[in-house]
């Protein structure tokens, strides 16, 4: 189990002293990744969940909070010691482009790590090829066909499973697939998604699957918790069917209000919130920053308590945790019907 306290992560400009111009990424979020488990964070841009994957695949620092791997704390750790630690949480870009070394062949892009994986295990270097042709196959690529290639020589959905299958060499306990199916052509994120799933099931591999999109949030992990993050607070969080069919907190219910149409005829719920995108950013700007809740300035059910205080989550009203599993950061959390529901085509 991988777990994160108050984690907190603020972003300066070398020289900005007052701190005038940070960018508080993340202001104390906790999260559980259990093992065998699927999480999901969501939200819009630049609320902070890449900045929150990369600080748990140990590709980033945070300023406060604590990050437990198996039990241990990594902040009892030097950085040297956590490294290992860290591998066992394997990152998987949005860009299988980038992520690949042009100039190298898949073969080449495998070989490295399993070889280091062969030396950590005492196996042969026959071993290395049978394995990178076994994780291949695992990925759904034909290894004879795909081996000799260059990135650009395969499509995208082929790179993003080498890129998949490169983060397998390490043997890892979670996957951290952020946005991994966004720049992939539309006909083949489906593949991408059910091979993330297909893993999870074979391999017993953790998944937290990072995306601003509820419909493959739910597909990743309909069995696991979300966790839906605005300004860098989780502002709701539970299991992924109750925040989906029952949220709280009127950003979420923004978030489901949002979604698009996906069978036949349908039509949203009678208490649709306003789709946040439709509001001006300059109504953004309002918040202000060390007082009352972040999401004030766009809430249409805001009150004057929430331009004043900031609900924490689990801390508003009511209690800690409601019976459905689910924790919110709201002082007025009500229950609305606002994802798109079927009606009967004419
Ligand atoms: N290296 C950095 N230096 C300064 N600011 C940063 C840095 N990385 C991220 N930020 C800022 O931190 C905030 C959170 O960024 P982050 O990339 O985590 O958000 P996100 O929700 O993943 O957005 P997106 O989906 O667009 O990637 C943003 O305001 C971003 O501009």
């Amino acid at each position: 189990m991988i777990s994160g306290t108050g984690i907190v992560k603020t972003f300066r400009q070398r020289g900005d002293v007052l701190g005038k111009n940070e960018v508080k990424a993340l202001r104390g979020v906790d999260f559980t990744i259990p093992e065998g488990g699927a999480i999901s964070f969501i939200g819009e841009s630049g609320c902070g969940k890449t900045t929150l994957g990369r600080i748990i695949a140990g590709l980033e620092t945070h300023d406060e909070g604590e990050i437990t791997i198996g039990g241990v704390a990594m902040s009892s750790l030097r950085t040297r010691a956590q490294q290992p630690h860290f591998r066992r949480i394997q990152l998987i870009h949005q860009d299988p482009y980038s992520a690949l070394n042009p100039t190298r062949t898949v073969h080449q892009a495998l070989h490295d790590p399993l070889k280091l994986r062969a030396r950590e295990t005492g196996r042969s270097s026959q071993w290395i090829y049978e394995r990178a042709e076994e994780l291949l196959g695992l990925v759904g690529l034909d290894p004879g066909y795909v081996l000799p290639r260059y990135p650009h020589q395969l499509s995208g959905g082929m790179r993003q499973r080498v890129v998949i299958a490169r983060a397998l060499t390490v043997d890892p306990d979670v996957l951290v697939a952020d946005e991994a199916v966004s720049m992939i052509d539309v006909s083949l994120r489906l593949g991408i998604l059910r091979l993330l799933r297909d893993l999870r099931e074979q391999l017993g591999v953790s998944l937290l699957y990072i995306t601003h999109d509820v419909a493959t949030a739910r597909y990743i992990g309909a069995d696991g918790d979300m966790y839906v993050i605005y300004r860098g607070q989780v502002v709701e969080s539970g299991p992924t069917e109750t925040i989906i069919n029952q949220p709280v907190h009127p950003y979420t219910q923004s978030l489901l209000s949002a979604i698009p149409v996906l069978y036949g005829v349908e039509q949203p719920g009678a208490e649709q919130v306003t789709p946040i995108d439709s509001l001006t950013t300059a109504a953004v700007g309002e918040t202000v920053d060390d007082a009352g809740c972040l999401f004030a300035p766009r809430c249409p059910f805001r009150t004057e308590r929430c331009t004043r205080e900031r609900p924490v989550l689990g801390d508003a009203v009511p209690a800690l945790q409601d019976a459905e599993g689910r924790v919110h950061a709201c002082f007025h959390p009500i229950e609305r019907q606002v994802a798109a529901t079927s009606v009967q085509a004419p």
